[in-house]
């Protein structure tokens, strides 16, 4: 029988192409660490300390690199056939699917934004009475719930109109920001008249939100709303579960009497004496409550921004499950993270397009690509803990037979009972079922074990992204991101769940690899530093710390760094970036070591000590611009001291450095430090639009004064060190 997906080798000649380069990077690594190993200065005023700390940093450096490898090494592309989907399974047939999304905070999450997401999850090209769409409110708000209810009543147009002209993206917001005329002129009419009624009712929600009041006429419409009475707050409330539109109800259907997806509103219950468990809490009450209404066997699941850019995902992603050869090993179908507002140049670094064309296939070739939280397609059942057997049967009719026994009411007060505080006390929530708990990075653990219980995941990688989502667009929002994303990945490495412990025996060596390569992101944060100021500190004292250029040991140091940099350009290159984007993304990888991962290393080591507890700061969606200055403010202005003492203390360095290599009339190729005038060029070079923030911008761009006053005093101190 023909594969429902193949799998093709991804790279062809660019494949021997990295792989040849990554033999020689490696070659050279070793010379530069032989280098290191056999030229320490004998006496310790020569600096000493300083060399052993260059090899200590080289070798952690060598090391790093080496784990990158296992997801380079043989990175594989997916494709799903849908047609043959479609001709062994009808419509009928087609399994049910209950699709999770997650908000918790109105002011960094606007509902109008996340209803344009729900809508087109309730969308895609799909038998209609088959989805069902659960929205988890951990705000646990009566204006999330308003929008919510003017998103079911809007369905009712958006539906039909989705499907009579095949729209893409199926997000109202999207689809409307994309032009300001349908493609079809003789639509026109129809199209004008859905745009409209889509506008008023983002301005109502934007209104009500305004406001922070849902006007009392409105409130007589659903009952639901009288779940929020006085005295109710986010941090403390009952558990609210209300169906707004029941697909098993022959009554709820859309303005052409088709049957619409069941929509459903989850606030869970949350009082301040117990802990919540962030977003693996909301998703493990949502498993529960979905498992009473729908109980479908598949699940996918997306943050409240990433809102569904392909109609067709649902059923390539069947083709994944249902495959008759691989689909019963296959856990959960993951697809990468695209945004829709990264600017051209890239100019924070947060392009996903390396991660998504390069790392990602990378990951599944090592064995499976991991859970990263959104835009993934999950199997109820092993999302729930069980373990892989070659026995084992999917019932995939789950959720499709007749009738709920229980009345509405009866099912919403049933499934109320399984979000209180209390129910997953002396339970295996958590742990053994569902999401788990403890760390900030709770889906990647998660996919780790389920990978860990034998079971296989793929990537997909559609040509028509299935997800877009809002990346961000500022340097403090990016640092938090980041730090939240090294911290997780690394308290985990140092958990009972390190991928070589955890691990060991259920996956290989290379998957295991993989997941250290984010595990170990955090820890890069030390050697980077000591890279980005010792060298240069050397300059300025006359401490020599690398081969002289007449030396043949250099060959080795120049190789490996045109070569890594020339490679890392051209693979952006080859990924749609710009050469300036490239540049800005190197920007931003040695600014993120110097701070989001310190940050990362530094709260993971006190979580450790128990010094601190764990949090989730939830990354803002919107660039109003009060809004993100608001954030800004709360951002630790240290982060921003780091990057700022970094870059003066090169400046500094470099100006001193040059100014007595130059009096002195020696060369500057024979004087011995010539490597380190380039590394501490570069750094300059590259911090330009630092020194601009500092000195010369006057807009929102500047660096707060205290901040530059700070750092001088930093440099300064750094100064007057003495190295030995
Ligand atoms: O207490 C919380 C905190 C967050 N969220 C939701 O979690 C999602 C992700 O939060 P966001 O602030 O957008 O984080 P990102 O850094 O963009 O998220 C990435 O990283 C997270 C782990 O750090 C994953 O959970 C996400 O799926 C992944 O997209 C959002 O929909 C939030 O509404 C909750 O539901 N409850
Ligand atoms: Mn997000």
């Amino acid at each position: 029988m023909e594969r429902m997906f193949a799998t093709e080798k991804l790279g062809g000649s660019s494949r021997s192409l990295y792989r040849f380069h990554a033999v020689t990077v490696l070659a050279g690594i070793c010379l530069v660490l032989g280098y290191r190993a056999t030229h320490v200065p004998a006496a310790p005023g020569e600096g000493r300390a300083a060399w052993l700390g260059m090899l200590a940093a080289q070798l952690w450096f060598g090391f790093y690199w080496v784990i990158t490898q296992s997801m380079r090494w043989c990175p594989i592309r997916r494709r799903a056939f849908k047609d043959r989907l479609a001709a062994r399974y009808r419509d009928e047939r087609l399994p049910c699917v209950d699709i999770f999304v997650c908000t918790a905070d109105l002011q960094s999450e606007p509902p109008s934004l996340v209803m344009a997401t729900v809508l087109s999850l309730m969308t895609y090209d799909y038998p209609p009475e088959k989805p069902n769409v659960y929205l988890s409110d951990d705000g646990g708000s009566i204006l999330t719930f308003y929008a919510l209810w003017e998103a079911s009543a809007f369905a009712k147009h958006w539906l039909p109109f989705c499907k009579r002209y095949s729209i893409e993206p199926r997000s109202p917001a999207a689809y409307f920001a994309e032009s300001d005329k349908p493609r079809d002129p003789s639509t026109l009419e129809e199209w004008s008249l859905v745009k409209g009624l889509y506008e008023e009712m983002t301005e109502r929600i934007d209104s009500a939100v305004q406001s922070a009041n849902v006007p009392e006429e409105i409130r007589t419409n659903h009952k639901g709303f009288s779940e929020w009475n006085a005295g109710i707050n986010s941090k403390d409330h009952q558990p609210i579960v209300q169906v707004l539109i029941d697909g098993k109800d022959r009554d709820a259907v859309d303005n052409e009497g088709n049957v619409l997806p069941t929509l459903v509103y989850v606030a869970r219950e949350k009082r301040p004496q117990y802990h919540h468990n962030f977003k693996a809490g909301a998703m493990n009450a949502l498993i529960r409550v979905s498992s009473v209404i729908s109980n479908s066997p598949i699940i996918l699941n997306v943050d409240c921004d990433m809102y569904s850019n392909n109609s067709d995902a649902i059923r390539d992603a069947l083709c994944f499950f249902l495959d008759e050869e691989m689909g019963h090993k296959i856990a959960f179908v993951q697809h990468p993270q695209y945004y829709n507002n990264i600017a051209k140049n890239n100019i924070y670094g947060n392009s996903p397009n390396v991660l998504s064309q390069v790392e990602l296939p990378g990951f599944d070739g090592a064995g499976g690509p991991l859970y990263i939280g959104t835009g993934c397609f999950h199997r109820r059942e092993i999302l729930c803990g069980r373990r892989f057997t070659n026995d084992y049967k999917e019932d995939w009719e789950r959720g499709m037979k007749g009738k709920r026994e229980l009345s509405i009411n009866q099912t919403e007060e049933k499934a109320r009972s399984l979000t209180t505080c209390t129910y997953e006390h002396n339970t295996q929530w958590g742990n053994e079922i569902g999401v788990k708990y403890g760390f900030p990075a709770e889906d990647v653990i998660t996919g780790l074990a389920i990978q860990c219980r034998g079971w296989k995941s793929v990537c997909n990688n559609p040509p028509r992204a299935a997800f877009m989502g809002v990346g961000p667009t500022t340097l403090a929002q990016t640092i938090l991101q980041h730090k939240r994303w090294s911290e997780g990945s690394f308290s985990i490495f140092l958990s009972k769940y390190c991928p070589f412990i955890f691990g060991n025996g259920s996956i290989s060596l290379q998957h295991q690899m993989a997941y250290s390569v984010y595990g170990l992101w955090a820890p890069n944060s030390l050697p980077t530093l000591y890279y980005v100021v010792i060298p240069s500190l050397g300059l300025l004292k006359d401490i020599p710390l690398f081969p002289e250029v007449t030396s043949p040991w250099i060959v080795p140091y120049i190789y490996v760094a045109a070569v890594k940099n020339i490679y890392s350009a051209y693979e952006a290159l080859l990924h749609g970036e710009t050469l300036r984007g490239w540049w800005n993304g190197q920007r931003m990888w040695m600014i993120r070591r110097i701070t989001s991962y310190l940050y990362g290393t530094i709260d993971t080591v006190r979580k450790l000590l128990g010094l601190s507890k764990m949090g989730f700061a939830v990354s803002p969606k919107v660039s109003d611009e009060d809004e993100s200055k608001r954030y800004e403010q709360g951002i630790v202005e240290s982060e921003y001291v780091i990057i700022a003492t970094v870059a003066l203390l090169n400046l500094v360095c470099l100006v001193g450095g040059l100014c007595k290599i130059l009096t002195s009339g020696e060369n500057m190729a024979s004087s011995g430090f010539f490597l380190q005038v380039v590394l501490c060029g570069l750094l300059v070079i590259i911090n330009i639009p630092v020194y601009e923030a500092m000195f010369i911008r006057k807009d929102r761009g500047s660096m707060p004064f205290s901040v530059t006053l700070v750092s001088i005093g930093f440099v300064m101190l750094a100064l007057s060190v003495p190295l030995f």
